[in-house]
């Protein structure tokens, strides 16, 4: 074993202080010497609203799954480093369409020439169906507001969204204005996006949004009588409800906290059935996704994200991992998945990031178990999956999925198994076998598993590389069938008869020294083969003996097993063709060709 050379490592501060006086014995932990105390818990930072006896979200459940409202096309979009041109926008709109969105934020059409040609061109193209509201994003300044006002022109169904940052360091630092005038600015901005909308969209279908950007930050009653003020003002009832959406714009907390700031929200807000109540994690902290399951249980309606967590920084939340959390509890997510690695392809193809191999249900990885105890329990799971759709007389992709690892049925997402098991030195048995069934569709016995086992890790450990089903195959023709013919013992033209019980079997028998001509007696074929191999001076004992076809149908190649006792060994071997006898005699003088070329060795 190599030990790792220390000064190949990053200089750390070695942990500096003391084991605290209250460490129980257990845990030797010593303070790292990193400033933490220059950061504020989210506790200091903001009030958390939620009294203990109002809080009910912790024994809620989400049976229904919310609007998924996909900002791919702008919050995504704004944190490429190449944003997305008309073609490629296209590209991911069609794609969010087709997945079953039917709310879209499509563009900041004040922000590029890009994004406004965007909008022109979904109102001029015809690529908006009939049940698509496009979202549009605007800040709070009249002439941007003005300008996407212009963008949505001809669009029969719109949601213009308005935001302006509302917690405390971006109302001083950014804005440099005291709650009365950021209140006041949000209100001549609402009124003017109201009064032009009607101006210039008349006929359209046009409602509103509102956030109160880093609302995770902002005062409750800051953020309620804002937003009350503006649902309000734009005289929100409920058929024309308003959408007030609710960021975490930078995550700053543990989700229980995100999820007590909604449900106080959701409890207080006026006019509770004209507001479809929004949230929009971000995934600074890596809780995105549970800051929004949380959300919903809070009392959140509406859900925005982009697909695969692509957004600023850390992102926003996954869609793809929220709406197959949701199917996973048996809930329909009302968004197809179907095949997930096709909508991956569009997604890196527009964005030109790729999506990580261990990014929940869409990573190359996370269909796959290498250690041994895993793909023995997926391995089993299958089986007892198949057998029980068999039982109910349901086909296999109908049936209850409880297969142990695998939280959803890769193929419900256009996944096949053949990647579920892959073979490294962590794998087992279970596995090896696995894989020998889905590629050739040999039913290892199970005392011969463990002896493959062995060669297999030999392999894996010398090479510290993956085993494909291929080489496998490859490795197991080498070790039990190919010893039939290459071996001190081969037979030359065989042949067996049967008279009532008695077979017998003739051959010549050919070893290095001499060409034998044997002929046996007994009462089986293989009996016989035994009996007559004694003249060639090869004692053999079959202790146990299996067969099975591969595959249906009569063409199908025979495998069959045999474990012999001879030449002072126990050893396996094994044979492989379209006659069962000829696979059976294979496997016998398989096994006779192993022990005894490895004892002449
Ligand atoms: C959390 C979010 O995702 S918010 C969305 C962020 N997305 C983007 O910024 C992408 C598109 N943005 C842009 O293209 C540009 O920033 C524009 C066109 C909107 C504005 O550009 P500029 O006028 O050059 O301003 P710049 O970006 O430098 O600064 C922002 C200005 O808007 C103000 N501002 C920031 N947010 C808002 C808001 N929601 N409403 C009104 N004013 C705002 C800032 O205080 C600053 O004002 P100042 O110039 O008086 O200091
Ligand atoms: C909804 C807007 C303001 C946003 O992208 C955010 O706050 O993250
Ligand atoms: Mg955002």
């Amino acid at each position: 074993m190599s030990v790792p050379d220390k000064s190949a490592f990053p200089t750390l501060n070695t942990p500096a202080g003391e084991i605290p006086a209250d460490s129980p014995a257990w845990n030797p932990q010593r303070p790292s010497s990193m400033p933490h105390h220059r950061y504020q818990p989210a506790h200091d930072r903001v009030d958390v609203p939620l009294a203990d006896a109002e809080r009910e979200w912790p024994s809620r459940r989400i049976e229904t799954a919310p609007l998924w409202v996909p900002v791919d096309l702008r919050d995504g979009n704004q944190a490429l480093p190449e944003p997305m041109d008309t073609a490629r926008k296209r590209r991911m709109f069609d794609l969010l369409c087709a997945m079953g969105f039917k709310e879209i934020e499509v563009a900041y059409p004040s922000a590029s020439q890009t994004d406004f040609d965007f909008v022109r061109h979904l109102a001029t193209s015809g690529a908006v169906a009939q049940d698509v509201t496009v979202s549009v994003f605007t800040p709070a300044r009249p002439e941007l507001i003005d300008r996407t006002i212009d963008s949505v022109a001809g669009l029969p169904r719109v949601l213009v969204h308005m935001y302006t940052p509302s917690a405390p360091t971006w109302r001083n630092v950014v804005l440099g204005r005291d709650r009365a005038d950021l209140k006041k600015m949000i209100l001549d901005a609402a009124g003017h996006l109201m009064h032009r909308a009607e101006q210039k969209l008349a006929g359209a279908d046009v409602r509103f949004e509102f956030s109160p950007e880093v609302f995770n930050l902002t005062e409750p009653d800051f953020a309620l009588d804002v937003c009350n003020s503006v649902t309000s003002l734009w005289d929100a009832s409920p058929d024309r409800p308003v959408v007030i959406n609710l960021p975490a714009t930078v995550e700053i907390s543990t989700p229980n906290v995100y999820a007590d700031q909604i449900e106080y929200m959701h409890k207080h807000l006026d006019r509770r059935d004209a507001v479809i109540l929004s949230v929009h994690p971000h995934n600074d902290r890596g809780t995105g996704v549970a800051c929004a399951e949380l959300a919903v249980l809070a009392g959140a309606q509406r859900v925005e994200g982009c697909l695969f967590g692509n957004g600023e920084r850390t992102g926003n939340v996954d869609l793809v991992t929220l709406v197959l959390n949701l199917y996973t509890q048996g809930v329909n997510p009302m968004i197809d998945l179907s095949d997930i690695d096709a909508v991956r392809q569009v997604v890196e193809e527009c964005i030109r990031i790729p999506v990580h191999v261990r990014h929940p249900y869409a990573g190359d990885l996370v269909h796959t178990a290498f250690s041994g105890t895993h793909q023995d329990a997926i391995s089993k799971g299958l089986v007892r999956h198949a057998q029980e759709a068999e039982d109910l007389d349901v086909p296999a992709s109908e049936a209850p999925w409880k297969v142990p690892y695998l939280p959803i049925d890769p193929a419900d997402i256009g996944r096949t198994y053949e990647e579920v098991i892959r073979v490294n030195s962590q794998s087992g048995k279970g596995g090896i076998a696995h894989l020998l069934h889905a590629g050739q569709g040999l039913d290892l016995p199970q005392a011969m598993r463990p002896d493959f086992y062995r060669t297999v890790q030999q392999v894996t450990d010398d090479t510290g590389q993956e085993l494909s089903g291929e080489e496998l195959w490859k490795l197991f023709h080498a070790a039990y069938l190919a010893p039939v013919h290459d071996g001190p013992y081969v037979l030359d033209g065989w042949t067996t008869r049967q008279d009532g019980v008695e077979h017998e079997f003739t051959a010549t028998v050919v070893s290095p020294d001499a060409r034998t001509p044997v002929r046996g007696i007994g009462n089986g074929p293989l009996a016989a083969l035994t009996n007559a191999l004694v003249q060639a001076g090869v004692t053999v004992d079959i202790l146990t003996y299996s067969e099975h076809a591969t595959a249906t149908g009569p063409d199908a190649p025979a495998a069959a097993y045999a474990y012999c006792r001879t030449a002072g060994q126990d050893v396996w071997g094994a044979g492989w063709d379209t006659s069962i006898l000829t696979a059976s005699v294979q496997a016998v003088m398989a096994a006779v060709n192993r022990a005894h070329g490895a004892a002449r060795d």
